[in-house]
This record gives C-alpha cells, structure tokens and sequence, in this order.
C-alpha cells in the first residue's frame, strides 16, 4: 500500500477475531489529512470494530495502527496508547451527550488542560462552527436529535484531534433531518479539514459524504475507492448490488458478446464460451419514444408505474424472442408516464451495462452469500 506522507491515520494488516468470530480479516485502509473516509457495508461486516481498533476501545491482536506517522497500536508488540491518549474524537449513534451537562460544558469535557479563558474561547468557537452558539447554557434533554447530533460533534472537534472518528453518526435521526445534519456536518469538516473515519451501512450517506469509500464484506475490504468508481466501475456483483438495485440476466459470451433482450452487448476480457452476470441498474434503462438506431432498444409492455418522488419506477414485461417473459424495472425521472398496458420502448447504453463471470448458480451463490 502506498501512503502518502500527508496521512493522519493508517491501518495495516489489521485483523480481530471473538472468540471463534474472525470480524475482521487482514484489513489495510488509510485517512489523509482534510479527507472524510466511509467504511462501508452490510450489517456485521466488521465496520464497527475496524472504528474500535483505530480508537483503542478493542486491544488489537493483529496489525499496526499509525496516527500521524507514530505507531500507537501493534498487535505483535502488544503495544497499545490508550484511548484517551490517541488524540481522536468520536461520535457514536447514540450521541452519548452528558446529560447532567450543560452544552457548554459537555463541550468543554475534552479541553482541561486549557487555561480557562482559552476553553472558553475554543468552546465559543465550535459552538458557532455547529451554528449552536444560542444554546451554551442549555441541557441535552432540552434539546432536538439534530441539534444534540451537533454538539456531540462540537465536543468532539473542541480538542481538535488528528481525526474524528464517526460511527453511525445519523442513524438516530430521521430521514428529513438526517440529509440536512448531515449536511451541515460535512462543511464542519471540510472546513476544519478534520480527517475523518465514518462508519455507515448506508450506500448513499457513503456517497454523499465519502472523498473514498472502502467497502466491506465478512470482516475483508472488497473495493476502495472514490464513490464514482465503486457504483460505476465495481469489481463484483456484490458491490454492485450494494449500492442499487439491479436487473439481473444471465448469458453465454460469443464472438466477445454477449446476446441480450438489449441486443449484443460486448464482454471484454470474458473468456470464449464463458457464462456471464450481466447487471443493469433501472436508472440505466431509458424509456424512449424511439430508438436512436445507435443504441440497442427492447420493447415490453409495461405492468406496473411506481412513484418515488422524484423518479418514478416502471416495471416493464419485455416481449419477443429471446427476452420474452423477462421482466425489468426502468427509473423514469420525466413528468410524462406510459399507462399501464402499453407498449414502450427501454433504450441501454452498452457501457452501463456491469457483466461479470459466472452464470445463475454463480448469482444464485452470490445472493446468498450476502444475505
Ligand atoms: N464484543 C463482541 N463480542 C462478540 N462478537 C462481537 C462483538 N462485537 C462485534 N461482534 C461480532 O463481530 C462481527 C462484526 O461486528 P461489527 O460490529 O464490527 O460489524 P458492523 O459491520 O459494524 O455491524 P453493525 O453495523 O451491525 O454494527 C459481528 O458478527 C458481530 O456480531
């Protein structure tokens, strides 16, 4: 793994097992300075314990954990700083406010060593940065889920720590609330430049949030990358699959193609004969008026118009030759919608279209696997 000098937080080879449980299995992962990093994936992957490692609440049995150059955990050296000596900050679901406390004073906590006009500055200063300055002398119960939310984040950025390390930071908050706290939190961070470890098994808060993603799956990291490369060019169908839904076909690759309802669609790099996955989003299916003779076309008969908001979701029953009785979903994001009953046409461009080795046993195995 290369690392650039500028990294606040590295993870090498890190692996922790209870018991019998390998939760995680020889884990690398590195946060450069001003980046936000998700580790992301399905429940119980082992996201939270890669969180407690680099935190220093789980004694680390395997690997190395480095902040800002210094070794503070080895799994063979059994060294390990503590946790309140590794200058993070942490925020968990529960926001884990004092509630005892005022604001002011849970934002405090971390700043003793502050001469008391200096606290009192820093403390004024990450209240007006989580726009909560109107609130000091407040107690937690007193205040709303988002608003706690922000002060677990003041307290946490008060001692401006070398990274802040989020687990699940917007679960306990409603949907509305959730995309405007979370939000606001990234300006904080982009502001501060804090590097930032979050965990979440939501692909699109991953998304939103991530400059890189790295994506987990019993206890291994499967793909990293920036979340354009991880839902545009995934190395499986289950990083596919993790971050949509897919309409799934299967097919057999011939003269270095592979027939569809969509026409042939080509499958580089797909050995002669080999059996291939071949996921396309719904998003990637156009409802057109007519084909642009470029591009390849299906026609069905839509049975299903589903609204979603801003899309709309078609469920389509393709019809003729070989695609008859394959059913698809299309994302339509226009005002106009077919009716129920009619023909269209779904145009696909080639290059959204995700193929994979394997046939249905494969895709079969693959769906249980994640489950
Ligand atoms: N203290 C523990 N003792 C025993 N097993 C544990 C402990 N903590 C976690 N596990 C197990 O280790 C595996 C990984 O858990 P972890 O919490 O790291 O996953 P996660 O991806 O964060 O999942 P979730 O999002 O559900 O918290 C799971 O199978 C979990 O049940």
């Amino acid at each position: 793994m290369t690392i650039s000098s500028a990294s606040a937080l590295e993870l090498h080879d890190v692996s922790h097992a209870y018991e019998k449980l390998l939760a995680v299995d020889h884990v690398s992962l590195h946060v450069n300075e001003g980046e936000v990093i998700c580790l992301l994936g399905p429940s119980g992957c082992g996201k939270s314990t890669m969180l407690r490692l680099a935190a220093g609440l789980e004694a680390l049995q395997q690997g190395r954990v480095v902040m800002q150059g210094q070794t503070i955990a080895d799994g063979a050296a059994r060294l390990s700083v503590p946790p309140e000596r590794r200058g993070v900050g942490l925020v968990f679901q529960d926001f884990a406010l004092f509630p005892h406390l005022s604001v002011r004073r849970n934002v405090g906590f971390g700043l003793t060593e502050l001469e008391p006009a200096r606290r009192d500055r820093r403390i004024a200063e990450v209240l007006d940065q989580v726009d909560m300055a109107d609130y000091a002398t407040a107690f937690p119960h007193a205040l709303s889920g988002g608003q706690q939310q922000r002060i677990a984040l003041a307290r946490a950025l008060a001692p401006q720590p070398a990274v802040l390390l989020l687990d699940e930071p917007f679960s306990g908050l409603d949907a509305r609330l959730r995309e405007q706290i979370r939000d606001e939190t990234l300006h904080v961070l982009k502001r501060s430049r804090t590097a930032t470890l979050m965990v979440t098994h939501d692909p699109e808060e991953a998304m939103f949030m991530a400059d890189r993603i790295y994506l987990m799956q019993s206890g291994r990291v499967v793909q990293s990358g920036s979340p354009d490369a991880l839902y545009h060019r995934p190395v499986s169908p289950f990083v596919a699959r993790f971050f949509s839904n897919t309409n799934e076909l299967v097919g057999r690759v011939d003269g270095g193609a592979v027939a569809t309802p969509f026409g042939a669609l080509p499958a580089p790099g797909m050995g002669e004969g080999a059996e291939v996955q071949i996921l396309i989003r719904p998003e990637s299916l156009q409802w057109v008026s007519a084909g642009s003779g470029v591009l390849p076309t299906a026609s069905g008969r839509v049975s299903e118009v589903r609204f979603l908001g801003g899309s709309k979701l078609l469920v389509v029953h393709l019809a003729g030759g070989p695609a008859e009785g394959t059913t698809v979903h299309a994302r339509h994001t226009g005002r106009n919608l077919p009716e129920p009953g009619s023909q269209i046409l779904l145009q696909l461009d080639p290059a959204d279209a995700l193929i994979f080795p394997g046939g249905w046993d494969r895709a079969r195995k693959d769906l249980a696997a994640a489950r």
